[in-house]
């Protein structure tokens, strides 16, 4: 007799597009019954350090960073997720304000805003200005996600990374008082690796990175829980970073 293993994965839930990263992920659960059938999966909304406790993985959703970050305030959640987001073995995923909130260092932000520095870059919020504020994009991800080609992938008002930071443009940018820095020193110690980049896309041979990894922690511009009945990036994320770790196996 096999006994299923119970994996629980958290999606915060204190604004924005939770919701639907929940039903995307059971949709994947309920799409693959037989690869899945020795796990026992739970998706579960995380308002309180106490649910956020029971969780081995946690997504960050899109919505207004300033918004999660000052709800997560409020409702003392910033120390949890700062500890969390520090354990190496947590895989942690966030899309469009969920990857502001992750990364270390911040352009564009708002007086107060708190950033949990898990990912060693700089982003840049609201970064395609006013005229391409929302748009759709077929990318290729084939190059990490098997057979992906043609991903829909749906900015919203999002950021990008501008600079991936190691040790010592940390120090340089230090005095800068137009860059928001996170709330906590750790350092992930993974390496940072570009996972996609918009190249050229403003005709002005820029690099626009829009997805990044570094060890168990991910980070989108873009937001695939919005990809029309795509489950392929949620997958992926199940497959690769969930059960990327042999503490399942
Ligand atoms: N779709 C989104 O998550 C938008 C992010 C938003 N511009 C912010 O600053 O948080």
């Amino acid at each position: 007799m096999t006994t299923s293993k119970d994996i629980i994965l958290g999606v915060l839930a204190l604004q924005g597009a939770f919701k639907e990263h929940l039903e995307y992920f059971q949709k994947v659960i309920e799409g693959n019954p037989e690869q899945y059938s020795k796990y026992n999966f739970k998706f579960i909304e995380v308002r309180t350090p106490e649910e956020l406790e029971q969780c081995d993985s946690l997504v960050i959703p899109g919505g207004e960073s300033t918004s999660i970050s000052l709800i997560a305030e409020r409702t003392q959640m910033l120390q949890p997720l700062l500890d969390f987001v520090k354990d190496e073995s947590k895989s942690v995923w966030g899309t469009c304000a969920g990857l502001i909130f992750l990364s270390k260092q911040l352009k564009n932000g708002k007086v107060g805003q708190k950033l949990l520095g898990a990912l060693n870059v700089q982003v840049v919020r609201n970064a395609f200005g006013r005229q391409v504020n929302s748009f759709e994009s077929h990318l290729d991800f084939s190059s990490f996600i098997k057979d992906c080609h043609d991903f829909p992938a749906v900015f919203i008002r999002a950021p990008v990374i501008d600079e991936i930071l190691d040790q010592d443009n940390i120090n340089n940018s230090i005095n800068d008082p137009t860059i928001t820095k996170s709330s906590n020193n750790y350092n992930n110690k993974s390496p940072v690796k570009v996972l996609y980049s918009l190249d050229n896309f403003d005709n002005n041979n820029n690099h626009l990175i829009v997805a990044v990894r570094q060890g168990r922690k991910l980070g989108t511009s873009f937001h695939p829980e919005l990809a029309t009945k795509d489950y392929r990036f949620h997958k992926w994320f199940i497959d690769e970073f969930v059960l990327g770790s042999d503490r399942y196996i």
